[in-house]
């Protein structure tokens, strides 16, 4: 059974009830890879590969983008951590309004010492990052002394060339980060976080994508950490008509509406499939600003957004 893919297919009602498989052939052997990218998106960053660690380069908007999710995930991590310390005092109110600055100085302090321990003390994470790209997120997390290594997996065999030699730069980095040209489905084991960033826009089949990120991760509150681009007007005019066309900071050709996914929609999938398996942590929207950077608000269904699903079992 032939499946038709096209841009048309891709509405909101089709997304969630089309498991669209795409299809090639090897030799004389057709194979399915349900997480496949197609050829045109694989040739795109094929072509970006060579300039991916440009800060000021074709990726610029990537690499300003690090900061803001990495606090996203830091920031989600921290908020799992249960202060056990009797002695470190956890106000129930806002005591900024209340207390002199140099006492909310000190409970800020022995807060947040208290969860930089609770996150030391726990064993060290496993972290799958999936569409990886040339690694620019797979190295910041690398780093982090709460993480014991990076799988970062990517199919523009390009990508995953320029993220090794740049790994090959740091010697923190040694041991600590690994990289594949593979799908995701053939990738093996369980991961205690996994990274999904700006890439679900570029599948083929997002939920593939999803399905096969949750089947990887710890059942004992595994994290999935996605970021994409809700599919409205804001979103192309940001993204695709400022973004590509005006201020040329994004390569041109490197977004298409259709493929764009409502948080929404990702919500309602997981509602569907892992009912009561699940707990949403955060989402929040995101938003570039010239003079800012990439700014966090609370409005996710427009443009893009960051999302925290942890799985419960
Ligand atoms: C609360 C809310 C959303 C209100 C909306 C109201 C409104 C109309 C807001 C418009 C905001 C505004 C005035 C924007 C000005 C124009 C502007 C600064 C647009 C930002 C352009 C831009 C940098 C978009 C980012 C696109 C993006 C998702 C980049 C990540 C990325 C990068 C790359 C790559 O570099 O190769 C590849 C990818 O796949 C990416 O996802
Ligand atoms: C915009 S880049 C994002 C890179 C990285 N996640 C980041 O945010 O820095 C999207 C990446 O996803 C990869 N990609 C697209 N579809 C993929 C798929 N089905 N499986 C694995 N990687 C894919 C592309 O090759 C590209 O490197
Ligand atoms: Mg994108």
């Amino acid at each position: 059974m032939m499946f038709v893919r096209s841009r048309v297919l891709r509405s909101a009602t089709v997304w969630k009830q089309l498991d669209v498989c795409s299809r090639f052939t090897v030799g004389r052997q057709t194979r399915y890879k349900s997480t496949d990218a197609s050829e045109d998106e694989v040739k795109h960053f094929q072509e970006l590969a060579p300039t991916w660690w440009d800060t000021d380069g074709s990726q610029r908007i990537l690499h300003k983008m690090n900061l803001a999710r990495l606090d996203f995930i830091q920031r989600t991590l921290r908020n799992q951590i249960k202060i056990q310390d009797p002695e470190v005092y956890v106000p129930g109110f806002n005591y900024k309004e209340f207390l002199p600055d140099y006492v909310c100085d000190n409970i800020r302090r022995e807060v947040q010492g208290s969860i930089e321990a609770g996150l030391s003390g726990r064993q060290e994470m496993s972290v799958l990052d999936v569409g990886c790209g040339g690694g620019i997120l797979s190295e910041s997390l690398a780093r982090l002394k709460w993480v014991k290594k990076v799988q970062g997996i990517d199919l523009t065999r390009e990508c995953i060339m320029v993220a090794k030699e740049h790994a090959k730069k740091d010697p923190m980095l040694e041991g600590k980060v690994d990289y594949e040209c593979k799908a995701l489905e053939d990738v093996t084991g369980q991961f205690d976080i996994i990274t999904c960033m700006e890439m679900l826009e570029h599948v083929d089949v997002p939920s593939e994508i999803l399905r096969h990120c949750w089947s990887r991760l710890n059942p004992d509150g595994g994290i999935l950490f996605l970021s994409t681009i809700n599919r409205d007007l804001i979103s192309w005019f940001t993204t695709i008509f400022v973004g590509e066309n005006v201020l040329k900071v994004v390569p041109k050709g490197t977004h298409h509406l259709s493929k764009y996914i409502n948080s929404k929609e990702i919500l309602a999938w997981f509602n569907d499939h892992y009912d009561g398996q699940f707990r949403l942590l955060d989402l929040k929207g995101t938003m570039y600003l010239p003079m800012q950077g990439w700014v966090e608000h609370n409005c996710s269904d427009i443009g893009n957004y960051s999302m925290a699903i942890q799985r419960l079992k």
